[in-house]
This record gives C-alpha cells, structure tokens and sequence, in this order.
C-alpha cells in the first residue's frame, strides 16, 4: 500500500489564506486589526527560530506583531509585569509566551498569569478546565492542527479508535480531549505503556508526540491506519544535521494509509493554529462571529 502523504505545508497555506481573509474584511468591516504579542525571553537558537517565523506569519496575513525579547537572567516580577502590561494593552488580542523558559522562572504562574481570552496556547489552567468540560476555550495550537488534518481526512471520526503517544499537557492530553470531543475512542499511551506496539496496532488514528527520534515503527502501525507525528527532533546521521519526528517515516510509510511527514507536518500546522487563535481572540474580544473552520 502506499501512504497518502498528508501535506502540512500546503494546508497550512490553506489556513493562513483563510485568516488573512477575515482579517482583512475585520479591517474593512469594523476597523478592528488584531494584535499577537510574542514574549521570548533568553537566546536559545531554536527559539529564535520559531519566534522568528512566528512574526513573518503574523505581518503576511495583516496582523499586528508585538515581539518582546528579553535577556536571559529577567526576573519573574519583571516578567510578570510584562504580561500584566499585555493583558491590559487593548491593541494586544493574543499573547504567547515561548516554552521553555528559563529555569528560574516559575512557567506555570507566568503562563496562567496571562488573561484567559489572551492565551493563543491554550495552557492557561482556566482553558485547559474549558476544553476538559467541552467548553469554549482557546485550543493548544499543535493538537489544533492536527485535528484539522484528521477531520480533512477522514470527515468523520466518530467511532475510530484513535492513540495518542505521550501525555504532555501541550500535545498528549488536549490532542486526546479534541478526539474525544470528535467521539474517537481515546487511549493515551506512553512510553511505559505495556506492550506499546500492540496498542497502537489497534489504533486507526495514531498520534505520536513522545519526543523519541523515530520510535514508532512500522511494527506499531495499522495497515491503512493514519498517523500524525508530532515529533521534531534534531539528530546526526552520516555527518550531518537532520530533522526526523517520533514516526520512523519509512517503515511506516509502506504500512499505513496516511501519514504527515516532518518536516512538513504538523509544523506548519502549529502556526498557521497559532494565527487562527489570534484571530478567534480579537473576535471574540470584540463581540463578532468567529471564523468558521478555523476553531475545535
Ligand atoms: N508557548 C509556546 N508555544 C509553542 O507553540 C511553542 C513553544 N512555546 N515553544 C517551542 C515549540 C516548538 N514549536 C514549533 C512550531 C513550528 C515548527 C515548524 O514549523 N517546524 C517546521 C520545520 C522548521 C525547521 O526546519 O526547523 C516543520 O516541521 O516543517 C516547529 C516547532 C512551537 N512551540
């Protein structure tokens, strides 16, 4: 069988096209532009990197872009007083504050400072505690686009049986309440999960996000089955630098019936969401109708 590839970046493309749409007739109708403030605070390079395209996508569809870099050794209060100075900025509809932070920074309490209608993220606790409830909230950006990608797929999918491979509250636990919210059968496994392989044989959705560079093999997949992989790893093979997920794309390629690649992937997909929540925010903000498609 060979593997339908599912292109992230072109349906990334799709959903940018679609938020530089609203956002224009959001311009022409009420006025209203919306803003996304991006806080990075140190130097790590791969950071930069993200929050680097994070700002080129948000001009390109017609937003504003708040980019705010601090050094390194900021304390907590003065990070803290940024946020504080965001939520009450009315020019600022989303905030996102890049991940890691440093280690002497409380993540958890700078994150759920932040304004619940501001999180683009979606890990305030009061948002994770809406989406648990299935009620609006703001979605995580990466289990967004992957829901996206699935609902393209397969319309719908009520009834599959679907694993998702890590439970980290940024990927593993919202991806699998989105599922379930889709009426999937949802097994969250891990990597002491007993017989892991066997699990995720029984999967028609498998989403791998463990953070292991090419763990899921073709002995762990499905014939026909889809596979989201979530996984961005840096590795060095034969002298050089490559970008690999948690799916060892060709053994799985032969097996399954649909597959994201990476990169290519989810990547894209994870800020493309990141725009469409911005937008949905100043929607929101404003009192309008958020736009179709774009939301869980
Ligand atoms: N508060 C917060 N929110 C985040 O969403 C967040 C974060 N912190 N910290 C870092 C991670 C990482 N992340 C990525 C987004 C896009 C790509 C992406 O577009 N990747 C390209 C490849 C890029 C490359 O070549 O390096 C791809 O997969 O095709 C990767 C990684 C968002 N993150």
């Amino acid at each position: 069988m060979t593997a339908k590839v599912i292109d992230g970046k072109v349906f990334a493309a799709t959903v940018r096209a679609q938020v530089q749409a609203h956002v224009a007739k959001l311009k022409a109708d009420h006025g209203i532009q919306p803003g996304l403030a991006v806080v990075l605070v140190g130097e790590d390079p791969a950071s930069q990197v993200y929050v680097r395209n994070k700002h080129a996508s948000t001009i390109e569809v017609g937003m504003a872009s708040f980019e705010h870099r601090l050094p390194e050794d900021t304390s907590e209060a003065d990070l803290l007083a940024l946020v504080n100075s965001l939520n009450g900025d009315p020019k600022v509809h989303a905030i996102l504050v890049q991940l890691p932070l440093p280690a002497h920074l409380n993540s958890e309490l700078i994150i759920n400072t932040i304004d619940p209608a501001k999180d683009v993220d979606g890990f305030h606790i009061s948002n994770v505690g809406l989406l648990g409830t299935g009620q609006k909230s703001m979605v995580p950006c990466t289990p967004l686009g992957c829901l996206m990608m699935l609902r393209d797929h397969h319309g719908s999918l009520a009834g599959l049986n679907a694993v998702v491979v890590g439970r980290s509250n940024i990927v593993g636990k919202p991806m699998a309440q989105l599922l379930l919210g889709d009426s999937c059968t949802v097994t969250i496994a891990h990597s002491r999960t007993k017989d892991l392989a066997a699990v995720c044989r029984g999967a028609d959705i498998l989403v791998a996000a463990v953070g292991r560079p090419e763990m899921i093999t073709g002995d762990y997949v499905k014939p026909g089955a889809t596979v989201i992989d979530v996984g961005i790893n840096r590795i060095e093979r034969d002298g050089k630098n490559k970008l690999v997920g948690d799916v060892h794309y060709e053994s799985a390629a032969k097996v399954v019936g649909a597959i994201t690649p990476v990169p290519g992937g989810v990547g894209p997909m994870t800020i493309a969401c990141l725009l469409a929540n911005a937008l949905t925010a100043c929607c929101r903000a404003n009192g309008l109708p958020e736009p179709k498609g774009l939301t869980a």
